[in-house]
């Protein structure tokens, strides 16, 4: 390689060419997506969609916590597909087009369970996808989370609205931690000209998700299945708005796929109570069933519903199926895994 000459007499290398296979794959727009996380519920379902697109390769990197490989069972052996058992607290050398980086436990019990690793894995595990960014010139998804608006005191949550978030509190670890990921997406983006796009996920239900996952549609659909209580937690008037996962893969297609960086909200705006889920849950499911308040956790959230008017001008997204169309869809799945039979 030739030698060039400074100033001051020394010789330094030029960095050196891309190979020409990486310009020849690249050029066929033969795309190499790495998932992280895409054992888990939204992961399984995003590598689903990007595999049914023939010029696509997929890995996922999995460190199998709340994941699990029975969720990609249908890929595993494919040519076009890689599972590999991966914690994103430790580096990761791949050469890829597109991060899609959803690593992280989602459901509030999982991520409050160990809330030291789940910080690091927000933080140094997002460090290590875009230091793999940064080295190999690919384009970073993030998903980040409704979480970092906190208990917001504006409502519905435009992407602008900072949040109000408990910087100490027992949910921290996840929200603090995503807001510090969002701030890394984008000094990372400003000081190397990464390419990234940040999109915030409200809560996402649907088929896959762990049934003792803990979050509220699994938990009410298991309890509704096994007959038991529909545990309402205190007060019951807190109100979430629920996004159907078909729906929230397509929005996080559109996002790594547009011109916008993000951050996008993207979650369904129907907002309900706890309470109306729960009856809407046992109309469906078991009108026999009862429904019983219980004690709350600390610092959750009075109210969240998106505002998504710039996934419908930025992407021409919007999210198509309503919840009693989703919950059966979600019924089906948890009768086959509890072996539960229709009435
Ligand atoms: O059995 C239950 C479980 C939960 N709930 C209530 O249902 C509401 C939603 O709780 P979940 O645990 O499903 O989810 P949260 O909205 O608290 O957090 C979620 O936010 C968005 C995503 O980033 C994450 O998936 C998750 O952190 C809370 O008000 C909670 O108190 C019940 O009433 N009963």
């Amino acid at each position: 390689m030739a030698k060039e000459t400074t100033a001051n007499g020394e010789t330094t290398k030029p960095p050196p060419t891309p190979s020409p296979l990486r310009n020849s794959k690249f050029f066929q727009a033969n795309l190499r997506i790495l998932v992280t996380g895409g054992a888990g519920f939204i992961g399984s379902h995003l590598v689903d969609k990007l595999m049914e697109n023939e010029k696509n390769e997929v890995i996922v990197a999995d460190n199998f916590f709340t994941g699990s490989k029975d969720n990609l069972r249908k890929w595993i052996g494919h040519p076009r597909f890689e599972l590999i058992r991966h914690d994103v607290t430790e580096p990761l050398l791949v050469e890829v087009d597109q991060i899609y980086h959803l690593a992280c436990p989602a459901s509030p019990i999982f991520y409050k369970y160990n809330p030291v690793k789940t910080i690091k894995t927000n933080v140094i595990g997002t460090l290590n996808m875009l230091g793999l960014a940064k080295r190999v010139g690919a384009r970073i998804l993030l998903t980040s989370t409704s979480e970092v608006y906190g208990d917001p005191l504006e409502h519905p949550q435009k992407e602008e609205y900072w949040g109000n978030v408990n910087p100490i509190g027992v949910r921290s670890c996840y929200d603090e931690g995503k807001r510090v990921a969002e701030t890394l997406m984008f000094d990372y983006h400003r000081q190397h000209g990464l390419e990234i796009r940040i999109a915030r996920i409200f809560n996402t239900y649907g088929p896959r998700m762990n049934i003792d996952d803990g979050r509220v549609v699994s938990n009410f659909i298991a309890q509704a299945l096994r007959g038991e209580s529909l545990t309402v937690q205190a007060p019951g008037t807190q109100t979430r708005s629920f996004c159907y996962v078909s729906d929230m893969v397509d929005g996080l297609i559109r996002l790594m796929g547009g011109d916008n960086t993000g951050p996008i909200n993207i979650g369904n705006p129907g907002e309900f109570t706890m309470m109306e889920l729960a009856e809407t849950v046992k109309e469906l499911i078991d009108p026999s069933v009862e429904v019983k308040i219980v004690e709350n956790t600390p610092d959750d959230p009075r109210q969240r519903k998106p505002d998504i008017t710039k996934a419908k001008q930025l992407l021409g997204w919007e999210p198509k199926v309503i919840l009693r169309e989703g919950l059966p869809l979600m019924e089906e799945d948890f009768r086959l895994r509890l072996g539960v039979q229709k009435k």
